[in-house]
């Protein structure tokens, strides 16, 4: 315990001047926050140089904290980028309720792509569920999809995120939400440059898609799509060029890597968890048929394959300790003082993981989601019908129902065409990506088959129909650009 205001934080002591830095370095942070948790609670502080991180890790503290102080829990730090107002209004308008909806048509028809693409080459699907998202997020941005699983830019996009965080955080990315970083003298904080440059990079990279689109739009010949809305917008000149290429940026780098580790997570999932996946082919079997592949107009009468959908967010947490927040005010909780500008972690995935909250927290059991009366629901592992995979507060995820759209619809078509099983060579270590705010697992094998012969039937149809939606363009044209920015801007 540290005095901190009238009371007695909890937290690891460390060392003096660099606090828990050597604790961190080199670990995945969320497994280390999570150990510290279980030793030091659900509020406790660790500190990194001079200033202390404040770190909620239980489903009560959330809601005490982010939701019913949530004026004073729901601000950024004040280094982050997304701090920008206008930027969020923004993204909230394209992304939930209605606005939404223009997602689906490309969800729609990717989704039968990807039946099309694993029914020919089913070994691909670690691929191709990067293709699936990553063209569903292009298409509404951009207007434009890619048609294989091994293109370029959706790796470039990832290459240059791991950078971004690597480059900004010296052993731990935490420290970019640090406000201790701008008192450093330089000497000291030699990754002040760093993150300059880095931010610098991270800028003009995503311009190559921002000015091709920009450049369309002067001359005429844009396509619809959100960006080119944006530019039709009458106050878009009051946007400076580092704001517009940051929404690019963000939609991008924010929307495509945490659907991609979702359905990356149900693949693994589907190998350790058969018997869940056996009992959503048997409601899509009922509900759907044989006939037919399940529609938007199913998702009501699916209750499982939805149950299934929030199990895997709570199960995979892939984005575990959500996005760092900060308060707008001083405040004091449980006898605590917590500084104004405090950077406050939420850490989701030890919330998901407690025992006293999801009873056995390991085991991937969608039935605890399921409503009570539902004759598949478990009512003792079914303790809390929620989860915080999206975040905290007011903060959270305004991809929210984008994502679940995306994950409805390929997660129930997969299943209704497709077994997935461990592949002849055993099932897969876990090894995860290194990405510090999207955990995913690392690529993997496993085995996928069509399911019988109706299955092969109707996806043989659509492989010979499918057409994508008018006015798309290939994807492939950003490789050129993406590859000449790669070479004149080489690391
Ligand atoms: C499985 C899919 C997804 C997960 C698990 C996820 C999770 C999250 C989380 C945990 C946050 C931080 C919330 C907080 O601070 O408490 C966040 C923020 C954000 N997400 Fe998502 N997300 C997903 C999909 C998407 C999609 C599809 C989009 C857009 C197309 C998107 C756009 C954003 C944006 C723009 C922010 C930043 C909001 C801000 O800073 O105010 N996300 N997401």
């Amino acid at each position: 315990l540290r005095a901190s205001g009238s009371g007695l934080l909890p937290g690891p002591p460390g060392l003096p001047l660099i606090g828990n830095w050597s604790e961190l370095r080199g670990k995945k942070l969320h497994l280390v926050l999570t150990e510290w948790a279980r030793r030091y609670g659900d509020f406790y502080s660790y500190r990194v140089g001079r200033n202390s991180l404040f770190v909620v890790s239980s489903v009560a503290a959330f809601d005490e904290l982010f939701a019913k102080k949530g004026s004073l829990y729901n601000s950024r730090p004040l280094t982050s980028a997304m701090a920008h107002r206008a930027r969020r209004r923004v993204l909230q308008t394209i992304l939930s309720g209605q606005n939404s909806k223009i997602f689906l048509p490309y969800q729609e028809f990717e989704s039968r792509a990807v039946l099309v693409n694993l029914a020919a080459r089913p070994e691909t699907f670690y691929h191709e569920a990067a293709r699936y998202s990553s063209s569903v997020t292009f298409s509404m941005l951009l207007g434009a999809r890619f048609e294989t699983s091994d293109a370029v830019v959706p790796r470039k996009i990832r290459d240059e995120k791991m950078l971004f965080w690597q480059h900004l955080s010296p052993g731990s990315w935490i420290t970019d939400w640090l406000p201790f970083l701008d008192y450093l003298p330089a000497p000291l904080a030699p990754w002040r440059k760093r993150a300059d440059w880095m931010h610098d990079r991270w800028h003009s990279f995503f311009s190559v898609f921002f000015d091709r689109m920009n450049d369309r739009y002067k001359r005429g010949i844009a396509q619809d799509c959100f960006l080119a809305r944006f530019l039709a917008e009458p106050d878009v000149g009051r946007w400076s060029h580092v704001d517009s290429v940051g929404i690019v940026a963000e939609i991008l780098s924010a929307g495509t890597e945490t659907t991609i580790a979702s359905v990356h997570w149900f693949f693994r999932g589907a190998i350790f968890f058969p018997e869940a996946m056996k009992l959503a082919q048997q409601e899509l079997d009922e509900v759907v048929g044989r006939d037919r592949l399940p529609q938007w107009e199913d998702r009501p009468n699916l209750p499982y394959v939805e149950a299934l959908i929030q199990e895997l967010h709570r199960w995979s947490s892939l984005s575990p300790l959500a996005v760092p927040h900060a308060t707008t005010d001083a405040d004091s909780y449980r006898g605590v003082k917590v500084p104004r500008g405090a950077t406050v972690i939420a850490n989701t995935y030890a919330a998901h993981h407690d025992a006293g909250t999801y009873p056995r927290p390991e085991k991937f059991v969608p039935a605890r989601f399921l409503p009570a009366d539902h004759p598949w629901h478990d009512a003792e592992l079914a303790t809390l019908q929620k989860h915080y995979a999206f975040g905290v507060g007011r903060r959270a995820c305004p991809g929210l129902q984008v994502a679940n759209a995306s994950l409805f619809i390929v997660i129930s078509r997969v299943l209704w065409g497709f077994d997935i099983r461990v592949a002849p060579s055993g099932p897969p270590r876990f090894e995860t990506t290194a990405s510090p705010l999207v955990v995913a697992p690392a690529p993997f094998d496993c085995s996928v088959t069509v399911r019988d012969e109706k299955a092969k039937e109707l996806i043989a149809r659509e492989a010979a129909t499918l057409t994508p939606p008018q006015g798309l363009e290939s994807a492939s044209v950003y490789d050129g650009l993406v590859m000449d920015w790669v070479k004149q801007n080489p690391l």
